[in-house]
């Protein structure tokens, strides 16, 4: 068997957990094409519930659910307002102009925060010969810089959205990781956006798929383009019992995964050299620079020669992320091969 590697590349790397695999084993399917998939209806229905929208639609992916939204909201020629950083313009393929054929309005971010008087600034108003029409905001909440956003200005960028009657999605890859950080329910959240992504994929440990939630007609319309795009399922089912069990059980563990990633980064801050922003560390993400002296790959490699699976730096900077497979010893390891690295 392939040897038992500690993984920190990412929270996509999670494995389901033996209760996911019995109840993929045991599931209920049928043809979803049809509607005949009570798994795939019973997570839906669940998902929406949680997520506090009319409905939901399982999708193989993130990025899926995100060009989806994207798709279903827009009209070809429409612009799209989001962050520089965001996933959705920094690491999808550029698949809102290929799907949609929409205009990405971008605005830089302050480490994650969309400010809304730059959103306002940049939506288009009135009728005139020369300018597409905003067709939609998209935020991200838990940011890919491992950040979560204040619900004060997600507020604020709803209430300006609402005043110039355009829709808000949000990429809610990891939302539930920002609701364990504000200690608040997911709704909080949500109450935000019109639409929201959210992955069973990752620190949720599903091993396929992400959930579409908004109004029942956007859900409805979004199924139809989810045809189109040849997302339409079969026996699903297998897929949809590990992903209602993310949502039962995995959604309630994430504070282990935070408290883990507070943990490796006091860790790694003790290493001279090593410079992390300890209060960056918002939700199972840990960003941090390498002293100059020392090679990334080489430190990938020694990592790796102790069963340890780590990226290169992004942007200059190193990322470990924490999940279900990680724990205090496996941190431990892990900072002592960067110790001797970079002493
Ligand atoms: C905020 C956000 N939204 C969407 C996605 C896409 O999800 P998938 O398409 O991978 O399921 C990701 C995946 N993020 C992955 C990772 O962090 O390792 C990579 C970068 O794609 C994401 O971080």
């Amino acid at each position: 068997p392939n040897m038992q590697w500690i993984d920190l590349r990412s929270d996509t790397v999670t494995q389901p957990t033996p209760a996911m695999r019995a109840a993929m084993a045991s599931a209920e399917v049928g043809d979803d094409v049809y509607g005949d998939d009570a798994t795939v209806i019973q997570l839906e229905q669940l998902a929406a519930d949680m997520l506090g929208k009319e409905a939901a639609l399982f999708v193989p992916t993130g990025v899926f659910g995100n060009q989806l939204a994207v798709f279903t909201h827009c009209r070809r020629g429409d612009e799209v307002i989001a962050g520089d950083d965001s996933h959705l313009v920094w690491h999808e393929n550029g698949a809102a102009a290929v799907i949609s054929g929409v205009q990405m309005r971008t605005i830089a971010s302050d480490r994650g925060v969309v400010p809304p008087k730059e959103i306002e600034a940049r939506i288009r108003v009135g009728e005139d010969i020369h300018i597409p029409r905003t067709g939609l905001i998209c935020l991200e909440n838990a940011h890919g810089n491992g950040r979560v956003i204040p619900l004060a200005t997600m507020a604020e960028t709803a209430a300006i959205a609402r005043r110039h009657n355009i829709p808000i999605h949000l990429d809610g890859a990891r939302v539930f990781n920002a609701a364990t950080h504000l200690n608040c329910d997911v709704k909080e959240i949500t109450r935000h956006v019109d639409t929201v992504m959210c992955c069973l994929s990752k620190g949720l440990a599903a091993p396929v798929g992400s959930i579409l939630a908004g109004p029942a007609d956007f859900i409805k319309r979004a199924r139809y383009n989810r045809k189109l795009l040849g997302g339409g399922w079969r026996q699903a089912g297998v897929l949809a019992a590990p992903g209602i069990l993310a949502l039962t059980e995995m959604t309630k563990r994430l504070g282990e995964d935070h408290a883990n990633a507070r943990y490796l980064a006091e860790r790694l801050a003790a290493i001279p050299g090593i410079t992390v922003d300890s209060d960056d560390v918002h939700i199972n993400m840990v960003w941090f620079a390498l002293p100059e002296s020392v090679d990334s790959d080489q430190l990938t490699a020694a990592l790796a020669a102790e069963g340890i699976r780590a990226n290169g730096p992004y942007g200059g900077k190193m990322r470990l992320v924490t999940h279900w497979q990680v724990d205090r010893n496996t941190i431990d390891r892990t900072v002592a091969v960067i110790q001797n690295a970079t002493t």
